[in-house]
């Protein structure tokens, strides 16, 4: 079954059309909020994962499996990481019949699951740098409306946990990772994304900076969090007591004891929503459109051209012929399929790939075996190409990966043309109801930052519609605009009478 409705037109219906119906997704009934996550998309999960797993591990990072509850007493040694987020954190209160003397939660994420056992494994510094890694669940009682992939009860990610000696070896590191997080969307997943720093109200409580990429919806012009990779400096070290003595400090003469110094922290995930993003920017109105590096099938061969005159043998010889070129495409290392399904026409096998965002067709009949060659059709933009049977190792690979770049730069442009660098207040909410995110001169304080979330969310005086979706800030771009250049102590803040810092990207979001 095809996609009943528009992108454009009903966005929220199309997304779970096109999930369900490209059998990415299956909705589990049974609790709201928890989805199934079928083989295409679980495949696209495991692309992700042997991509950022392999670079990680050349970072020295071990993968590790801690236990996914937490106690209540552990949960809660970090004050401001956890208040605001307690009412998301799911609780296991009995076994069977019978309540738990201690309620134990489902682990919303790991610090403190991990952190006890970092101040008993690390003594010296010799221990350091210590860096680990788990794939996992996590669950978090969100009561937002929920959406498969983008927020979910449950969902898959991995959450990288590292203890350094030094501030500048953690420093260095939050960036490696961003920058891998830049590469999975942009490298795997064809998303482009915007690089910075969340703002004091916007970062980890716990941590002392975050860095994150953004990503935007263009159908809804709303922003979205991609991936983050958070400082997390000394201070969960001091809850949690992670200490090397200094070695540079000469044990005194009295003996007493050398300093302890704090070890420096970095957290840093990726989670399923990235899938949910990349659907959301590439499906169009027949279905998904996938990324050829992320696709379980790359290139499916299709006969045409069979009518009921065409000889038993002629069919034959053109089905031989797609079995050869499947095979001659799979050695190259490109996922190729045949659809032989002879009940089938290749009308209806057309729609059933390109629904599936297969990024590749190649229909293959009685005349494309004299004139020895194929018709390919990308997924992508539509183009036909002919493409001579003898080439098909060396065209099919530069295909592939102009689909890639092409995909990219297309959302890219949008992206860019949908970035609005704002001087004034009053193009502010004009700029978000055009369904833009705005670049602006902040002062980066967060009651500011409290000030434009509620000056964006009334609608103008005049417009009597129920109020908008308020503005929040995505994050401070390390790539600043070259003009009109912020002057410190003189280019006003967007908001308030103070003094810009820089420009921060502000938009509705998910
Ligand atoms: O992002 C990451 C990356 C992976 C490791 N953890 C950090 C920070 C998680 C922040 N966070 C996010 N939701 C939560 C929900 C409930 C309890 C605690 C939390 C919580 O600490």
């Amino acid at each position: 079954m095809g996609i009943e409705v528009k992108k454009d037109a009903d966005f929220s219906t199309w997304y779970t059309q096109v999930l369900k119906r490209s059998e990415m997704l299956e909705y589990y009934e049974e609790v709201s909020g928890c989805y199934i996550i079928r083989p295409l998309a679980y495949n696209i999960w495991q692309e992700i994962q042997s991509f950022f797993d392999s670079a990680i591990k050349k970072m020295g990072v071990e993968d590790t499996y801690f236990p996914m509850f937490v106690s209540q007493r552990q949960l809660e040694r970090e004050k401001d990481h956890v208040e605001g987020f307690a009412p998301e954190v799911a609780w296991v209160t009995k076994a069977g019949s019978s309540d738990m003397e201690n309620p134990i939660a489902i682990r919303p994420t790991s610090e403190t699951v991990m952190y006890p056992y970092f101040s008993k494994w690390i003594r010296t510094h010799r221990d350091l740098p210590l860096k680990l890694n788990q794939w996992c669940n996590v669950v978090r009682w969100e009561f937002k409306k929920p959406q498969p992939f983008i927020r979910t009860r449950e969902f898959l990610w991995q959450e990288g946990h590292t203890a350094h000696f030094t501030k500048e070896e953690a420093d260095a590191e939050v960036h490696q990772i961003l920058e891998l997080y830049r590469q999975v969307y942009e490298d795997l997943l064809a998303v482009p994304v915007i690089k910075g720093v969340k703002s004091e109200k916007e970062k980890f409580a716990g941590g002392l900076y975050t860095t994150t990429v953004e990503g935007f919806i263009p159908t809804t012009g709303r922003g979205i969090q991609a991936a983050t990779s958070h400082c997390l400096g000394q201070n969960f070290a001091k809850m949690f007591d992670i200490v090397v003595e200094d070695p540079n400090a000469l044990a005194n003469s009295e003996g007493k004891e050398a300093k302890k110094l704090h070890v420096w922290q970095n957290s840093w995930g990726i989670t399923t929503r990235s899938i949910g993003v990349m659907v959301m920017i590439h499906g169009d109105d027949k279905g998904l459109v996938l990324p050829p590096r992320i696709a379980s099938v790359q290139v499916i061969v299709i006969p045409c051209g069979l009518t009921v005159r065409t000889s038993e043998e002629e069919k034959k010889r053109v089905e031989e012929k797609i079995n050869d070129v499947v095979k001659e495409l799979n050695s190259a290392g490109i996922k190729a399929k045949a659809d032989l399904r002879d009940n089938y026409t290749p009308g209806y096998k057309f729609n059933h790939w390109e629904l599936r965002g297969v990024p590749l067709r190649l229909e293959i009949g009685p005349r494309d075996l004299k004139n020895n060659q194929t018709l390919s059709v990308r997924r992508d933009n539509g183009v036909k190409e002919a493409i001579p049977l003898d080439k098909l190792t060396t065209c099919i690979p530069e295909t592939l990966n102009t689909i890639h770049k092409d995909m990219f730069e297309k959302a890219k442009k949008i992206y860019d043309e949908h970035v609005k660098v704002i001087l004034k207040w009053e193009d502010f909410v004009p700029a978000l109801d055009g369904k833009n995110v705005v670049l602006v001169p902040w002062c980066e304080q967060e009651h500011c930052e409290d000030k434009i979330k509620e000056k964006s969310s009334r609608r103008q005086p005049e417009d009597d519609k129920a109020p908008s979706m308020g503005a929040k800030s995505l994050c401070i771009p390390f790539e600043q605009p070259k003009e009109p250049a912020i002057v410190p102590g003189e280019t006003n803040c967007i908001s308030c009478d103070g003094f810009a810092k820089r420009y921060a990207l502000f938009g509705r979001s998910y």
